[in-house]
């Protein structure tokens, strides 16, 4: 039997956390068993319950206290990170090994790990070897893309976690519900974007002869290929989450070989008599 991984990755602040929060309490709601691991060494707070945390394996205070390392916030992580990847088996032993797992991988947002750092490739490596079938899912903050340059400048961080993690990947932008009705509507644009139009809404600095070959090549490869496309996410929408958590799935062909189990029953309030609700009525 298969096993199951979300690798959820992304910047700063972009809602990681949140978001592995979000799909615990969705799935509970759907009798559904989804469990958490904490890959940020550097966490402070989260309100999911986790199956594993790095933290018990290397904390980057530790790091950063040490004489000989001599490391800052950003070298100590990486170091963290290095250290993690010399020692999967305590991951190994973490994970145990259950019937249909579904496990979200909530990592940390140093940009680095997905763009030239060798690390979570390792983890993808050795997960594919434990059997996981892992999708990657990238968030982007949507307050941040609601400009054509810096969409551009978010696809292309999607693009190189893409590139090297060879996974399938879903591409989120979170916080929705933070967005004015104005924003809304400007950023379904870049929902189902057209490269072209946007490099010409573009500030001058894109445009300059310089700039202007390579914006080009870069806007027809995303948009001749359709290789990077972002759903929304916003987590008091129930549908919403449902449709990610779908395409997901997809990616990965959950339930294919499961089997089908009733929706988890709605406890009924003894003191409701619905026969004199619709008597009523
Ligand atoms: N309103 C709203 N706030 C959100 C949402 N997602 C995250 N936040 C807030 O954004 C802040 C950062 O969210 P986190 O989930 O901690 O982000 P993260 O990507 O895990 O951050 P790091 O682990 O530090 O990289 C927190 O204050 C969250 O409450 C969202 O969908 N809506
Ligand atoms: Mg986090």
């Amino acid at each position: 039997m298969p096993r199951y991984a979300q690798l959820v990755m992304g910047p700063a602040g972009s809602g990681k956390s949140t978001y592995c929060s979000t799909l615990v309490q969705h799935c509970e709601e759907l009798n559904r068993s989804v469990q958490v691991v904490n890959l940020d060494p550097a966490a402070e707070h989260f309100d999911y319950p986790v199956m594993a945390d790095i933290r018990e394996l290397i904390e980057v205070d530790d790091v950063m206290e040490d004489d000989t390392l001599r490391f800052g916030p950003n070298g100590g992580l990486v170091f963290c990170m290095e250290y993690f990847s010399n020692n999967f088996d305590w991951l190994e032993n973490c994970l145990g090994h259950v019937e249909d797992d579904y496990i979200l991988f909530d990592c940390p947002g140093q940009i680095e790990l997905y763009t030239h750092l060798p690390v979570m490739k390792h983890l993808v490596d050795q997960l594919q070897q434990w059997e996981f079938r892992v999708c990657g899912v990238f968030l982007v903050d949507s307050q941040f893309m609601v400009e054509s340059f810096k969409f551009i400048s978010g696809v292309l961080a999607a693009l190189s976690a893409m590139v090297s993690l060879e996974i399938p990947q879903i591409n989120i932008m979170t916080k929705m519900d933070l967005l004015s009705k104005k924003a809304k509507k400007e950023i379904e644009k870049f929902l189902d974007p057209d490269m072209y139009s946007l490099m010409e809404d573009s500030p001058s600095v894109l445009k300059t002869k310089k700039f202007k070959k390579m914006t080009k090549a870069i806007c027809g490869l995303i948009d001749d290929y359709s290789i990077v496309r972002f759903l929304p996410f916003d987590r008091s929408d129930e549908e919403c989450i449902n449709i990610v958590l779908q395409h997901i799935d997809f990616a990965i062909q959950y339930g294919e070989d499961l089997e089908f189990k009733e929706p988890k029953e709605v406890e009924e309030d003894p003191s409701t008599n619905y026969d004199e609700f619709f008597q009523d009525s």
